[in-house]
């Protein structure tokens, strides 16, 4: 088949999804043999004795590796290999993998054809993308040297699956040098029966060692399929690099989109939509109140009302994207797409090296959670909060001033009233059930269950807000008369002094009310479990009086019980069991319906006063709070169901999730200066909201995985699916559903110019305070893992990571207050990997910045953990830098394959954190 390049199709790795990919139509083609979930293929490259057009010219050189589909004519780009400087026989570190779901086969055709490059910095509009149906760009800043092609299938069946390769001219004429083709046969070859190919690297011998001991699984590979269901669309890249003893050590490195990016903000925003439907109607349902209160309850549901429905648009305009999984840096600031994170990846690097255990690094690259539609002419959260409070507290006199505590703590009640009443109605049905059927067993255990629901709910109302709210409400009645304008007082736990207080320190602003009956409500309060004793002493009667010798087990604590409610006991003998026990039932639930309704009505009165003051700003900063939280918690599941995945095989890491939780480290790299406060600012507040956040994993009972969130706004519970077979494997606390809690914790650090402006002309006390406050965090989370985990876990712990070490270094760098002090995030990440957690790093737009931060971690670890060459630790930059899936990311973000920097910005980047040459530039993002 003669090679054309037709219209050459953009390079990259954007291959077809599976189903598609195995869809050859009329033709037979042979597959290749492989291992589930592992490459298909994997090769490297090395050319010999190339001939340079121009002699005694040293050449720079590059090999772009290109496909040619056995059904097609067209050529396809895949992949390049990094361009290997002055040398005739150059040795390539970037090799080629083509993916399990590639559609690959034996009849397939690789065309390699190698450039010298001329000018580096010219060498990226090759790989711009083309309008399709024309002719690709002329090659600037290189020049083609030769080219070879084989099949697929020659390679796999050559000796040692090895070929050497003529590469000849473009009339097919003349020959100028050779290629090699090898595949990597990692885990193949057992330890010792190595295969060697000795070569020269700069001078130093190196043998490509495929050795290594049996393919341990350090992904859990048979939890890929199950992974693969929130991973979409794979760009998978492969390196060898030189080990400090002369050896080669394989490098996969893998970056996949999760369709999480959008089905979580989805389940977010249906939630909210519940919750401020059930809001609303509370509201309406709050009773006849005084005209100023009605007609604030009037302008109060209005606006709710509007917001309900812009957030049904919002999440019918999302249920629009079925399937979607990418949300690009360009869409950022779409006001449709507002709760979706930006750039959403996981960055995963998996390491073989000689002699010691594969591993797997991963880190989760996203945009800052940010609310980019709204802006940020007036800053972000974490200052939009603080002014609001600080307003809402000086001011007022139309309303009544409750802190956010106390706000979130009347969600909370009343969230835990929807929830009991209707499970304490349950189980009193349950009783008289087992009443009608005359079964002791069955009543006892009905009766613990209803007496165990009762008395959570007993206790729900203990707190001293739910008596303020009342008298709250009293008072807004119809004729209910403030004798005095609101003053500040507290609540039980807020005591201050009344008269008058200093502005920043008002506290809540509860009224008083002379006529107000504050008995009443204990009254109402304690006939619940005055009835709950009724039922439980009536229920020991009828088991005793049935021949029972033990009592009910769920017996009155105190032993008091209200007498007019007991006396029929005594004075009718061995009667129908239900016939005894319904009249008390239905005592309980009038009691209950009566707290419930005084209850609600007086918590949704806390509700309105945060509503009523400053209403749009209110519902403004809800809705940027929400929109940031979101993309926060998209990040987070993505995080968190990976983690899970490739740690279930792990006994440490289970127990460490259900006795201390995860610590989820993010990485901030954005500037304190301009618009990037306000992203810090949404950034710092959507992650420490995240506190609010458990995880409950539970058995999958069908083929959907996808978790399911329940809750409010305080708090979330995400319930994460795993298969029987898996979940039959956890500990028993994590299977009977134990909440799984995490600690997220933020440092960052600006790189660029802009933060080199702040350091010199602005203010760096937001990251400086940031990374203080995190610090602390950070350091609480490790005294509760010390504390927890068992001793002799501990002890081993202690003996290979000296943590309270890096903790004191952490600190000390933090205390330095050094521009651009990188250690920062190094110290950081290093703990966050030793401590099991889940790592992220976040930029604007998770696509420039960020592909600096990750690809030097990576390269680091490799340094640090893997033994690579010293001397190869830029080469491995450069290379993963230039070729590998962090430049895709730039590509799908903005369709240009170039970081988006200029030399002047790169000027102020820390030195390890520029790209390299040709790989940046202008590019319209
Ligand atoms: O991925 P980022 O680093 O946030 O991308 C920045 C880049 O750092 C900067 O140099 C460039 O001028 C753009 O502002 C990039 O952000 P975009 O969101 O425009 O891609």
């Amino acid at each position: 088949m003669e090679i054309k390049e037709e219209g050459a199709s953009e390079e990259g790795q954007h291959f077809l999804p599976t189903p598609q990919a195995s869809d050859t139509g009329d033709f037979q083609f042979t597959s290749i043999q492989k291992t589930p979930n592992e490459p298909q293929l994997e090769f490297i490259l090395a050319c010999k004795d190339l001939v340079a057009p121009v002699r005694d010219r040293k050449l720079n050189t590059l090999v772009q590796i290109s496909v040619i589909h056995p059904a097609e004519q067209a050529l396809t780009r895949y992949s390049s290999t990094e361009i290997v400087e002055g040398t005739r026989d150059p040795l390539f570190l970037t090799g080629v993998t083509f993916p399990s779901e590639y559609p690959i086969y034996e009849e397939t055709k690789i065309k390699l054809t190698v450039y010298d490059v001329k000018d580096k910095s010219h060498d990226t509009v090759r790989t711009s993308v083309l309008p399709e149906h024309k002719d690709p760009l002329p090659e600037v800043g290189r020049s083609f040297l030769g080219y070879a092609s084989f099949k697929v299938g020659e390679l796999l069946k050559s000796k040692e699956q090895l070929l050497a390769l003529s590469l000849r001219t473009s009339d097919g004429g003349k020959v100028v040098g050779t290629i090699e083709v090898s595949v990597v046969k990692m885990g193949e070859i057992e330890d010792g029966e190595a295969d060697h190919i000795t070569t020269d690297v700069k001078g130093q011998k190196c043998a490509l060692v495929c050795e290594c001991t049996a393919s341990e699984s350090v992904n859990g590979k048979d939890n890929l399929p199950f992974l693969n269901a929130v991973l979409k669309n794979p760009v998978c890249k492969l390196y060898r690099f030189p080990t400090s003893d002369n050896k080669w050590m394989r490098i996969r490195e893998q970056m996949s989109e999760s369709i999480l990016s959008f089905h979580i903000p989805k389940e977010l925003i249906s939630l909210h939509i519940k919750e401020d439907l059930c809001r609303n109607q509370e509201l309406k349902e709050l009773g006849e109140l005084s005209p100023h209160w009605d007609n604030l309850r009037k302008n109060v549901l209005t606006h709710c009302d509007q917001m309900v429905n812009m957030y049904q648009d919002i999440l019918t305009e999302l249920s629009k994207e079925t399937g979607s999984s990418f949300k690009s840096s360009s869409s950022k600031g779409e006001k449709t797409l507002e709760f979706v994170p930006v750039n959403l990846h996981l960055q995963r690097m998996h390491v073989h090296s000689p002699h010691l255990k594969d591993a797997l690094y991963d880190v989760i690259t996203v945009g800052a959670p940010a609310a980019h539609f709204q802006g940020f002419k007036n800053g972000g959260l974490r200052k939009l909060l603080h002014r609001f409070e600080m307003e809402r507290r000086n001011t007022g006199y139309q309303f009544i001033y409750y802190s956010p505590e106390n706000t979130a703590k009347a969600k909370e009640v009343l969230s835990n009233i929807n929830h009991l009443q209707p499970l304490i109605a349950t189980h009193a049905d349950l009783l008289l059930n087992s009443a009608s059927q005359r079964s002791p067993d069955s009543l006892k255990n009905s009766l613990k269950m209803l007496s165990e629901k009762t008395e959570l709910f007993v206790h729900a109302f203990k707190d001293q807000l739910v008596r303020s709210a009342l008298l709250a409400l009293y008072t807004a009645r119809p004729g209910g008369v403030l004798k005095k304008p609101p003053s500040p007082k507290n609540s039980t736990e807020d005591s201050c002094p009344q008269d008058p207080p200093p502005p920043v320190r008002r506290q809540d602003s509860i009224p008083h009310h002379s006529d107000y009956d504050e008995e009443e409500w204990d009254r109402v309060w304690a006939n619940v479990g005055k009835s709950l004793n009724c039922i439980i002493a009536m229920v020991d009667k009828l088991i005793e009086r049935d021949g029972g010798s033990e009592g009910a087990g769920g017996g009155s604590k105190d032993g008091e019980k209200d007498p007019s409610l007991v006396d029929p006991i005594i004075t009718h003998p061995r009667e129908d069991w239900y016939e005894q026990l319904y009249p008390l039932i239905l005592t309980l639930k009038d009691c209950m319906g009566e707290v419930v309704n005084r209850a609600k009505q007086s918590l949704t009165f806390v509700l309105l006063q945060e509503l009523a003051y400053s209403l749009p700003q209110c519902l403004m900063l809800t809705l940027r709070r929400d929109i940031v939280f979101s993309q926060a918690l998209a990040g987070l599941v993505c995080g968190f169901i990976i983690k899970l995945h490739t740690s279930l095989h792990d006994p440490g890491f289970l127990q460490q999730l259900h006795t201390v939780g995860l610590i989820v480290q993010y990485e901030g790299l954005l500037s304190t200066y301009s618009d990037e406060i306000g992203m810090l600012e949404d950034m710092a507040v959507g992650i420490s909201d995240l506190k609010k956040v458990a995880f409950k994993i539970i058995e999958a009972k069908s083929n959907d995985v996808l978790p399911v969130i329940t809750g409010r706004r305080e708090h979330y519970v995400v319930e994460v699916k795993l298969p029987a077979r898996m979940f039959e494997a956890l500990p028993l606390q994590i299977k009977e559903g134990q909440l799984l809690h995490v600690y997220p914790v933020l440092f960052n650090v600006g790189i660029n110019e802009q933060q080199t402006l702040a350091e010199r002309f602005g203010d760096v006390s937001l990251q400086e305070s940031i990374n203080q406050e995190n610090f602390e965090l950070l350091k609480e989370y490790y005294t509760i893992f010390m504390e927890k985990m068992p001793p002799d876990y501990i002890s081993h712990f202690q003996e290979q990571n000296d943590l309270k070490g890096l903790l004191e270094n952490l600190h000390q760098n933090i205390q330095a207050k050094k521009r651009k002090n990188v250690e920062i995030m190094w110290l950081a990440a290093t703990i966050c990997r030793k401590l099991n957690g889940i790592r992220f790093t976040c930029c604007k737009s998770a696509k420039d910045r960020t592909s600096m931060s990750v690809t030097l971690e990576q390269c680091s670890i490799l340094r640090d953990e893997h033994q690579l060459h010293k001397d190869f630790f830029i080469r491995a930059l450069d290379c993963m830098r230039r070729e590998g899936c962090r430049i895709e990311n730039v590509l799908k973000n903005v369709r240009c394959r170039k970081y988006a920097f200029n030399m002047l910005q790169l000027m102020a980047f820390p030195k390890y954190y520029r790209p390299p040459e040709g790989t940046y530039g202008k590019a319209d993002t």
